[in-house]
């Protein structure tokens, strides 16, 4: 299983490329690093990776094939702010089973309390409710994961915490993850290699 960024290219709009020429391999069970400064277009990398945003020139590849937008999508994102990526009018248990139904292996090992299913979002708090966006994104068709800055707002249990779930699980399906941080101690407790990403280099 691979998942490959054949020569991106993408903007907004008609503003300037945020990126041209971009070749990324990612193989199965693989943890990779990208790194670059703020505003380079990671963020924008990771959501054309993910199917959010069509690249206007290249092609995303899983296994040599164009990857479907219909249905669950086999790259999934996880990114820095989860009050941002969950529907204030859905209650958590709604949220969470979106695209699949999480047992209860993966909500003790990312330490979701059952009470906290018929809560609001807005009555968690960070920590908890990322805890959820991480579960829905670990469905079982899930082949690579997409971690932005997933982390970046936790304290250090809480991090820890989650991480070892996700890497767990990660082990466990032979899943490929690429994490986006600033964190030069994370990547390098992570990573098999780090990608730098920047277009000025
Ligand atoms: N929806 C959008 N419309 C227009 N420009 C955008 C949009 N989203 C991001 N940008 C611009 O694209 C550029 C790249 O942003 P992006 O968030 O991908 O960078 P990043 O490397 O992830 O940054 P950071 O490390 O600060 O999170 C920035 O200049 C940003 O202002």
């Amino acid at each position: 299983m691979q998942l490959k960024a054949h020569d991106l290219a993408f903007r907004y709009g008609k503003q300037p490329w945020i990126f041209k020429n971009i070749n990324v391999t990612l193989e199965q069970g693989e943890i990779v690093g990208l790194i670059g400064p703020s505003g380079c277009g990671k963020t924008t990398f990771c959501r054309v990776l993910a199917g959010l945003l069509t690249p206007k020139m290249g092609i995303v590849t899983l296994n040599g094939a164009p990857i479907s937008n219909k249905g669950y999508h086999p790259v999934q994102l996880v990114f820095q702010h989860p009050e941002k990526a969950v529907n204030p009018r859905w209650k958590m248990e709604k949220t969470l089973n979106e695209g699949w139904q999480p047992d209860a292996k993966i909500l003790d090992a990312l330490g979701i309390q059952r009470e906290w299913l018929s809560r609001w979002p807005n009555e968690l708090s960070g920590g908890e409710l990322q805890r959820f966006c991480v579960a829905r994104a670990l469905g079982p068709q899930t082949r690579f994961l997409i971690a932005d800055e997933m982390t970046t707002m936790l304290d250090a249990i809480t991090q820890a915490q989650i991480w070892h779930a996700v890497l767990e699980i990660a082990k466990e399906r032979e899943m490929g993850i690429l994490v986006v941080s600033h964190e030069a101690k994370l990547m390098q407790r992570l990573c098999d290699k780090v990608i730098h990403f920047d277009q000025n280099q």
